[in-house]
């Protein structure tokens, strides 16, 4: 997951626009492959569909050939009421560039079979070849669309009910009328987000700080369905830096960090070019006579290793240990080598995994019928007797140990 850190709103807002401008501009879309986007409403993107009409009205993007698809509407309000997403889309964005409404897709919260709006939704997303670039806010509970905590990773589009914190939060928009306020939503899944080729969210706010704190520095959970973009090959965070507050400084500095480093490299973390130009054909592995078919390997079975086998020898773990053994090992493998710490570096760079150490899961559990082993336990072995060279020396004596 890439993760952006702005000053300000208005600068987060701006890095998104323009990333979607110059996706869109070199996609080069057209009417038999237009760009397919989907869309959020909220607060949140406002900014950035302010900067969309801005470079629209300077010439610099057209969304002659975008289909959009957005990503959930209040069930039970007529579209045409001023909160309803219809009206908030067209209000924002639509009215103001080129698109054609044949192209606008939003749910319609007030169709006549709700289940079977939601299935045609996701045929009609199938139908224009899947989407490009979703872009999302967040809800304060770190719902992505309306896929409350609790949803679903692998929810499609469907009837929802909002959770309370949702109905409180949205309160706003509704004069702070709790009763005002839709109980019932239509919403793209987690699994619908998840399968465009490219998520971008923009989190805006202090108030966003915890649900972006739990998104980004732990792991994937259904509490937070945000957290899901993790599964995501091409995701994308940008934020303010209000929003980072309950973000570990090192985790924030790291982002940053990775952001320099790859402007100053020139290194721009962009996407694989089929991504950008629509669905890759799908690898085909030719095999030929000369070019036989990849032997696979299996991986051992672990179960018998883990009841009473020796896995040390085969799986050793990487350990550090400044045990005899472990810096007998390496000397006698470079017996000429005096010891130093620059040359325990040396090693461990030329073999990457140096430091083995030979460990079995059974000689930790505490039953005795473990130690009867079918096959030799490293550990229990007799320490062969190994003649002392001068670099085996010279290491004991750096590191107090007897040889
Ligand atoms: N369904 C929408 C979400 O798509 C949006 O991300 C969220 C955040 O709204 P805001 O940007 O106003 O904080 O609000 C609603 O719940």
């Amino acid at each position: 997951m890439r993760f952006f850190i702005r000053n300000d709103a208005a600068a987060a807002s701006d890095h998104v626009a323009s990333y979607i401008v110059d996706r869109i501009n070199h996609f080069a879309p057209t009417p038999a492959h237009p760009f397919v986007l989907g869309l959020p409403t909220g607060s949140t993107p406002l900014g950035v569909y302010k900067s969309l009409v801005e470079t629209y009205k300077a010439g610099e993007v057209s969304f002659e050939n975008v289909v959009t698809f957005n990503m959930d509407e209040y069930i039970g309000i007529p579209r045409d009421h001023p909160e309803s997403y219809h009206s908030f889309m067209w209000k924002h964005f639509f009215a103001h560039v080129n698109i054609h409404p044949t192209n606008v897709h939003i749910l319609d919260g007030n169709a006549p079979n709700l289940e079977a709006e939601c299935v045609e939704y996701e045929a009609k997303i199938q139908a224009a070849g899947g989407i490009d670039l979703f872009l999302a806010g967040m809800g304060e509970d770190g719902h992505i669309a309306f896929n409350e905590p609790g949803s679903s990773l692998a929810s499609r589009t469907r009837v929802k009910t909002l959770a309370y914190g949702t109905i409180l939060a949205n309160s706003r928009f509704f004069g702070n009328d709790l009763d005002k306020v839709p109980k019932m939503a239509l919403t793209v899944g987690v699994q619908t987000v998840l399968e465009a080729r490219e998520v971008v969210v923009l989190a805006l706010g202090a108030r966003k700080a915890l649900a972006l704190q739990r998104c980004v520095e732990q792991g994937v959970n259904h509490m937070w369905t945000l957290s899901a973009l993790h599964l995501h090959p091409h995701s994308m965070i940008v934020c303010d830096e209000d929003a980072t507050l309950e973000l570990q400084v090192k985790t924030v500095k790291y982002f940053k960090d990775i952001e320099q480093v790859a402007r100053t490299q020139g290194f721009q973390q962009i996407l694989p070019s089929e991504v950008r130009t629509g669905p890759a054909p799908v690898p085909t592995t030719i095999v030929t006579d000369e070019f036989p078919a990849p032997t696979i390997h299996s991986p051992q079975p672990t179960t018998s290793r883990l009841l009473r086998a020796t896995p040390a020898t085969e799986y050793p773990l990487r350990s550090r240990s400044s045990s005899p053994d472990f810096s007998a090992r390496h000397l006698l493998a470079t017996p000429e080598t005096e010891y130093t710490q620059d040359t325990e570096y040396t090693l461990d760079s030329r073999s990457g995994t140096p430091d083995f150490m030979p460990d079995s899961m059974a000689s930790r559990i505490g039953d005795p019928s473990l130690l009867r082993r079918t096959t030799p336990n490293p550990e229990q072995r007799q320490p062969r007797q190994r003649s002392k060279s001068p670099a085996l020396v010279s290491a004991s004596r750096l590191n107090g140990i007897k040889v």
